[in-house]
């Protein structure tokens, strides 16, 4: 297995008027191609502010991350919004569906920054709602499902641009645990089926043990070194 994810030396500070605070410390994490990764540790460690740094929502203050072979911490931020539309698939704890539009509409949404044709967006939208048991909900506003058909939205969402990984900011932490349990073999579908690479952030100590691995972060630095590090 050769990593799509190379972390490196990685630090980030946020600075507040004149106080700087050092989030990430000297991070070197690697993710194979198609294992599901999660991340834990307390409230503060800087859990969030990884996975933002490895789905180019934010640049790191030091070090680098390369993913599939590209170093997205040398991109400028019009060139991370382009790779991030091509590679990346969010999944949020919220949804973060829109309430006005179908759940077609919801999924066809990051496509239509792709040039792609009404057809072939057609094919790619029935596609993911098909893989995730919706078929038969294109057609229903989000105030229409219950939360853990929302929350499959939004794993179709995630996958209709076929990304390269998949980020889920603690996708279990609105849901029952029969939805959270649907939800979570999804992601392991994607995996196993589509061979999508998944770092997920959790409290959630039986959401954890569904991954292959788990990265534990404390105040800024992984824990557990050696055999988690893996470089
Ligand atoms: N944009 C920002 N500006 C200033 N400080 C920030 C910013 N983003 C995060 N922080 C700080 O960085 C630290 C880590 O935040 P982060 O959200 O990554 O933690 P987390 O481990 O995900 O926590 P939680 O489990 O509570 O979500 C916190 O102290 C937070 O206040």
């Amino acid at each position: 297995m050769s990593a799509i994810v190379e972390v490196r030396r990685l630090y980030k500070s946020f600075s507040r008027g004149a106080e700087r605070i050092d989030v990430l410390m000297d991070l070197n994490v690697d993710v194979d191609r198609a294992e599901f990764v999660a991340l834990m540790g307390p409230s503060g460690s800087g859990k969030t502010t990884l996975l933002n740094l490895i789905a180019g929502l934010d640049t790191p203050t030091e070090g680098t991350i390369q993913i599939g072979g590209q170093e997205i911490s040398a991109m400028s931020e019009s060139e991370l919004a382009r790779w991030r539309t091509r590679n990346v698939g969010f999944v949020f704890q919220f949804y973060n569906l829109l309430p006005v539009l179908t759940a077609y509409e919801n999924v066809e949404l990051p496509l239509l920054l792709l040039p792609l044709s009404s057809a072939q967006r057609r094919q790619q939208v029935e596609n993911a709602l098909g893989l995730v048991g919706l078929s038969d909900r294109m057609r229903h506003r989000p105030g229409q499902l219950s939360g853990g058909q929302c929350q499959r939205v939004g794993i179709a969402r995630a996958i209709v641009t076929d990304p390269t990984i998949i980020v889920a900011d603690e996708p279990t932490g609105a849901l029952d645990a029969k939805s959270a349990d649907d939800a979570l073999n999804l992601l392991d579908l994607l995996r196993v089926q589509l061979d999508k690479t998944i770092i997920m952030v959790t409290h959630d100590p039986s959401a954890a043990g569904r991954a292959q691995r788990i990265v534990h972060l404390e105040k800024g630095r992984l824990v557990g070194a050696a055999e988690e590090l893996r470089i």
